[in-house]
């Protein structure tokens, strides 16, 4: 693994940098390889606090390098990140080439399907890091892909869809639970081609790669569908010293993009052992004003501590913060911009997590064996909520009204089953303890997700010594048109 040289690469959003992150670190820590870990020059600079990893971190354009020209809409947005980004990461693939320290193999993930085309025409090798569930994987798969994929099916009858979708592995998925990015005419039908064009390039690689941030015996049945492009579960992508105390190796999670508070510590010190309610929406999701307030009586209504994550970066949360703060004392309730969710997440006062259901939030609630309360905003948080609450069933799913809310009173009744004594939450209670034994299980020496990143990476040295000399300057000797990497693939 010496001469080995992992360049990772993704986009500056935090749901996209944490797993990337804790993945730079375990290919550290399993490997003597050297790890690059790359992001757009705008996004490098909002991250207020790294992971203590070291390694380099190296900037790639996106177009809107000084972060105040803005794209006219997503659909410009996403070309003009291909066209800069595809052009700066081959020069950056070029520079490591010329410095003696040729990237050997390159990791990205979502929105940057063109890193993949980057790659194959200078003969590098990729695998695409997928940071949702391998069940939005398969949906993505047999909807987009085109040897019976069901997209052109669908978007035929787009006034008139089918009710429900069947895939190998999984149970029958009622259209409002696809992720959103699959609904031709949906809120976020923009990202739908990029999806195509991820699907795409893996059909193209004669030995495509997907790492996965969940775990083999979380998702079995719908991994071993989706065998054709080759998911390799290695999650959950989290530092093992938060799973586990006897490791005390590495606590850091992610980086933060969002100015952290620091007084929560000591607050969910002063409360008793499972009782306190921790409610937060991930990096993205704003909710509606009249959600907010829905959520505040609900959580008044059920007489426990909260510990709320309300992000500053909204003008219309600001309000409510006011709000609530004037109607809640901080005994009662903490509000707070920003935390260290992990840690929060594996404190011994931690009941229950009322969350959007974004899948790194997913994942560290069942890596901390904290049951959950859902309420999915897009994206791919239906279809975990589904899951969360169907199939593993460490959770329920808030129903919302005829208007999309959440009223305060099922609010009331769904944390009242998951950590008070609503019924089913006992069975709920004990499944989220069994996932977290599953989930460490996993990424302890030895386990599935140990071994597979560990078979990833032999399979990596061999392929490499197969074809050895490739990596050797193969870059330097091509120009080639960098905004057009599918013109200029070899296929
Ligand atoms: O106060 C906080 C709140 C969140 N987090 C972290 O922020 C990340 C949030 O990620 P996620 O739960 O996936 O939510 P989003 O940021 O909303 O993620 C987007 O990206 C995910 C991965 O593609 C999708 O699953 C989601 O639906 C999409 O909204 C997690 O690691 C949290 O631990 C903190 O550290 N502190």
């Amino acid at each position: 693994m010496e001469n080995q040289h992992f360049l990772l690469i993704a986009c500056p959003f935090q749901g996209h940098l944490n797993p990337m992150l804790q993945l730079a670190k375990n290919l550290r820590q399993a490997s003597a390889a050297r790890v690059t870990f790359a992001t757009t020059v705008h996004g490098l600079t909002q991250i207020k606090t790294f992971p203590s990893l070291d390694g380099l971190y190296f900037a790639s354009s996106d177009g809107f390098d000084d972060g105040i020209k803005q794209a006219n809409n997503s659909q410009d947005m996403l070309s003009e990140l291909k066209r800069a980004g595809s052009q700066t990461l081959t020069e950056l693939l070029m520079t490591f080439s010329k410095n003696s320290h040729p990237v050997s193999f390159l990791i990205y993930t979502l929105i940057l399907p063109w890193a993949a085309d980057v790659a194959r025409y200078m003969s590098i090798p990729s695998a695409f890091l997928y940071i949702q569930s391998a069940t939005s994987l398969a949906l993505c798969y047999h909807f987009l892909n085109r040897h019976g994929g069901v997209y052109d099916l669908y978007n035929s009858c787009v006034n008139n869809p089918p009710s429900s979708i069947q895939a190998p592995g999984l149970p029958p998925f009622e259209t409002e639970d696809i992720p959103s990015f699959l609904l031709p005419n949906g809120p976020h039908s923009s990202l739908t081609p990029v999806f195509q064009h991820h699907i795409q390039v893996l059909e193209q690689e004669p030995s495509p790669c997907v790492l996965l941030n969940t775990f083999d015996c979380l998702e079995e049945d719908v991994i071993a569908a989706i065998g054709n492009i080759n998911p390799i579960p290695i999650g959950p992508l989290i530092p093992l010293a938060l799973l586990d105390k006897n490791h005390q190796s590495d606590t850091s999670c992610g980086c933060d993009l969002f100015e952290k508070s620091t007084e929560y510590i000591q607050w969910l010190n002063s409360k008793p052992k499972r009782s306190v309610i921790y409610i937060s929406f991930g990096s993205i999701a704003v909710l509606q004003k009249n959600q907010m307030e829905e959520m505040l009586l609900g959580l008044i209504g059920t007489c426990r501590p909260f510990l709320w994550v309300i992000r500053s970066s909204s003008n219309k949360d600001t309000e409510f913060e006011e709000m609530a703060r004037e109607k809640v004392n901080e005994e009662e309730g903490l509000i707070v911009p920003w935390c260290s969710q992990m840690e929060v997440l594996a404190h011994e006062s931690i009941g229950c997590y009322m969350m959007h259901c974004g899948w790194n939030s997913t994942m560290e609630s069942l890596a901390a064996g904290i049951p959950v309360v859902g309420l999915p905003q897009f994206a791919d948080q239906k279809t975990n909520a589904k899951m969360i609450e169907e199939v593993w069933r460490n959770g329920v799913r808030a129903r919302v009204n005829e208007v999309g809310i959440v009223e305060a009173d099922e609010i009331r009744r769904c944390l009242e089953v998951v950590i008070g004594s609503g019924e089913g939450g006992q069975e709920i209670r004990s499944n989220a303890k069994k996932w977290r034994g599953l989930a460490l299980d996993a990424v302890k020496v030895g386990g599935s997700s140990h071994n597979n990143l560990k078979a990833f990476l032999e399979n990596i040295t061999t392929s490499a010594k197969k074809i050895n000399g490739v990596f050797d300057g193969g870059a330097e000797n091509k120009t080639i048109d960098a905004t057009k990497p599918n013109e200029n693939s070899n296929n």
